[in-house]
């Protein structure tokens, strides 16, 4: 009997990417405190709150399952997650602006009955443009910027940031299919292809 594959998340836009794959999944989102502790390492955190949920959603699962989580951050000088006000949002924007940064994505997988746990981390490059204030500002008012870790979406309005990439375009997205699927090869047997 095949195993179920639970994706452990409440985003869109990883149920989305992982729909394009030949993989049948529930969906049980994790709830986890999202906390960033000071001096940690920003492929640290992502990869710990990735673990976290898996964890969490794990107790919810059948013992075969294979649950699936993941966590994405924002890098640059600091870590920045999701914007909190219209001020947070344009100051996030204006410290990626016209520069590089990098886009990280922490991958757990995990299940009960082999007590398999993988954890790890993608990586990819970001240059955005040099935007004018007012551009920044039209940008946020799009009322895209919200949900999004560093207050901007690749795969929306966002795309009209952005100068270059360089890296897995899913993983600024969410879920770095291609590092997912290295896991779910060599640890169960599961190709997406
Ligand atoms: C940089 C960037 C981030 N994002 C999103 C991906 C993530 O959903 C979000 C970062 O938040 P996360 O905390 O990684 O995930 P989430 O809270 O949306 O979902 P869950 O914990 O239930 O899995 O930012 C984009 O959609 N596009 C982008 O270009």
């Amino acid at each position: 009997m095949l195993n179920k594959i639970v994706l452990a998340s409440a985003s869109p836009r990883r149920k989305e990417i992982l729909e394009n794959f030949n993989i049948d999944f529930d969906i049980i989102p994790a709830k986890v405190e999202e906390v960033i502790h000071e001096g940690e390492e920003a492929r640290q955190i992502a990869m710990a709150l990735a673990f976290e949920k898996a964890l969490k959603v794990m107790e919810h699962c059948e013992a075969d399952d294979i649950v699936i989580a993941a966590d994405t951050v924002v890098y640059k000088n600091e870590i920045l997650g999701k914007p909190v006000s219209y001020e947070d949002a344009y100051r996030m924007l204006s410290l990626l602006n016209n520069d590089i940064h990098v886009v990280i994505t922490g991958i757990a997988v995990a299940q009960k009955s082999t007590n398999i746990k993988i954890v790890d981390f993608e990586s990819t490059k970001v240059k955005l443009k040099n935007l004018e204030p007012v551009r920044i500002k039209k940008y946020i008012e799009s009322g895209e910027v919200w949900d999004k870790a560093g207050s901007y979406a690749i795969q929306g309005k966002g795309a009209l940031l952005i100068d270059w990439i360089k890296g897995d375009y899913f993983n600024v997205v969410g879920l770095p299919i291609s590092k997912l699927e290295d896991i779910l090869r060599r640890h169960f047997g599961i190709e997406l292809m």
